[in-house]
């Protein structure tokens, strides 16, 4: 029975041979714009429908029928219906054995069911070979046409030659199958499209965490402090000064956050004296978003760099600038030249520059185009050494702007520091714990561990015998 659609089925259909007939149930959005595109690809469409006669806008060309008899006229039944709505195929059971039965379908929530709705659809139609396929495109997309970011169509299924069927169905429309395996991979692949950007979420909840903590710690140093002590109105402040320290030192935070959870799994590992024991969930999560981590930083680093090119031409800056000016020719004084004063000054904006360079270095290899190109040792070389190198420069520009005024009691203001003393802690954290793991006798240790030696060999040994440990 199983050659009946291995000889008929054309890997790609020619105008010469007959039309291959696909039988699509629900004549909903779905079911509607999957037929004009399967016509479009010179399929023949038959559509099941509870009332054949009122259906109405569907593509011209196609046939709706009962949903019994359309499902006769096909061995490819493609299901566009909520799951919801399955329970009438139990009185279809005959007519759809032996077919292939296509789910498509998706829920509202993740993990809304205890099975997945493919798994489902193969517990109410035992005698079906259910494939679940095209639930990551949407009705739109198949009709627009705009289908660029879309176009991965994922496939999986417990019968083979079913599932080969269907991603000859998928190539022919012009999508790109992609073989995820039998039907356990369902749940995965319908929970999919109801995931919302699940790596950007941590970056994004910290950068705002970051920024509105720097922003209000600014406001009430920059804005609040002088209202009260000289009632001064500084609240100019809130729109480029503010923004411009709070910028880079989210950056600075960010990407310092993006070397902490290697650092953090350095230690754990030379504590427990063996890396086959698995990371806390939390720190599993970090080290898989630290690419985003990187990006959303270097986002912050690009404001940072636009906000400080605008400094000449603010009105406030001229100001301070003309009235410094016009105070020396009244007092007939000139401000003698400071050489250190123009050494910080100059290699506060060299490192800044050297290390907004590097950074974007990073960000365009950790686009998949480029990553792409080259090895897993050029990889690393790139995203770690340069890394902590571009680390290093953008922590030397914050300490290096603090210049003489850093830790001075003067730059205090009811006893709080300068915003970037603080954005400095977690850098300087990270930094100083890297350069000790690097030590000989310590990177020693680590390596040993990362190529499988164990410290407490015996015991885990014992343990896999099941003898007890006491
Ligand atoms: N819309 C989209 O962009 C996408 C949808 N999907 C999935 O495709 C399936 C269909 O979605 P969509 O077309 O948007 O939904 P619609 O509500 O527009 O269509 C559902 C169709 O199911 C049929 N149906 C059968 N039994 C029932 C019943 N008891 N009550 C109501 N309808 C019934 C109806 O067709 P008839 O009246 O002819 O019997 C109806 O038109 C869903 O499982 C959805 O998750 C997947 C990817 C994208
Ligand atoms: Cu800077």
């Amino acid at each position: 029975m199983e050659k009946t659609y291995t000889n008929t089925f054309p890997l790609t259909m020619t105008s010469s041979e007959k039309q291959e007939t696909i039988c699509i149930f629900g004549t909903g959005d779905f079911g509607r714009s999957l037929g004009y595109k399967m016509l479009q690809c010179g399929y023949s469409v038959v559509f099941g429908s509870r009332n054949p006669q009122m259906s109405s806008l569907l593509p011209s060309g196609a046939e709706v029928l009962s949903y019994s008899e359309a499902a006769q006229k096909s061995d490819v039944v493609i299901l566009t219906i909520h799951r919801e709505h399955y329970g009438f195929l139990t009185e279809l059971t005959e007519v759809l054995k032996e077919k292939v039965l296509v789910d498509v379908s998706n829920n509202l929530k993740i993990n809304q069911y205890p099975e997945s709705n493919a798994e489902y659809l193969a517990q109410l139609v035992p005698g079906a070979h259910v494939v679940k396929a095209f639930n990551t495109i949407s009705a739109w997309a198949l009709q627009s046409g705009a289908m660029d970011a879309s176009r991965q169509v994922f496939v999986c299924g417990n019968d083979g030659k079913a599932k080969q069927r269907v991603v000859d169905i998928v190539r022919t429309l012009g999508l790109t199958p992609l073989d995820q395996g039998s039907l356990l991979a369902a749940n995965e692949i319908e929970n999919y499209p109801l995931q919302l950007f699940p790596m950007w979420r941590l970056p994004f909840y910290l950068s705002a965490a970051l920024g509105l903590f720097f922003f209000s710690y600014c406001v009430l140093r920059d804005v609040i402090y002088p209202y009260i002590n000289e009632k001064q109105d500084s609240t100019f402040r809130l729109a480029i000064s503010i923004p411009n320290r709070v910028f880079p030192i989210t950056a600075l935070i960010l990407l310092a956050l993006v070397y902490f959870p290697g650092v953090i799994a350095a230690i754990l590992q030379l504590y427990r004296g063996t890396k086959y024991r698995r990371f806390p969930a939390w720190l599993d999560h970090w080290m898989l978003c630290r690419k985003q981590l990187g990006l959303v930083a270097l986002g912050f680093a690009f404001l940072h760099v636009i906000y400080t090119l605008v400094i000449p031409i603010r009105y406030y800056v001229r100001w301070r600038l003309r009235n410094i000016t016009i105070a020396q020719i009244m007092d007939k004084k000139e401000n003698p030249f400071s050489a250190s004063s123009a050494w910080l000054s100059d290699s506060y904006v060299s490192l800044g520059i050297l290390g907004f360079f590097l950074f974007v270095l990073l960000g365009i290899t950790s686009l998949p185009s480029v990553s792409n190109t080259v090895n897993w040792r050029e990889f690393r070389f790139v995203q770690s050494k340069l890394g902590y190198l571009t680390l290093i420069l953008c922590t030397a520009h914050t300490l290096v702007y603090g210049g003489k005024r850093f830790l001075s009691p003067l730059s205090l203001r009811w006893g709080l520091p300068s915003a970037y003393v603080l954005a400095l802690v977690i850098p300087c954290t990270v930094l100083v714990t890297k350069f000790i793991l690097i030590m000989p006798c310590i990177d020693k240790t680590l390596t040993r561990i990362r190529q499988g030696w164990e410290r407490n060999y015996k015991y885990s040994k014992s343990a896999l015998n099941g003898r007890s440990d006491i």
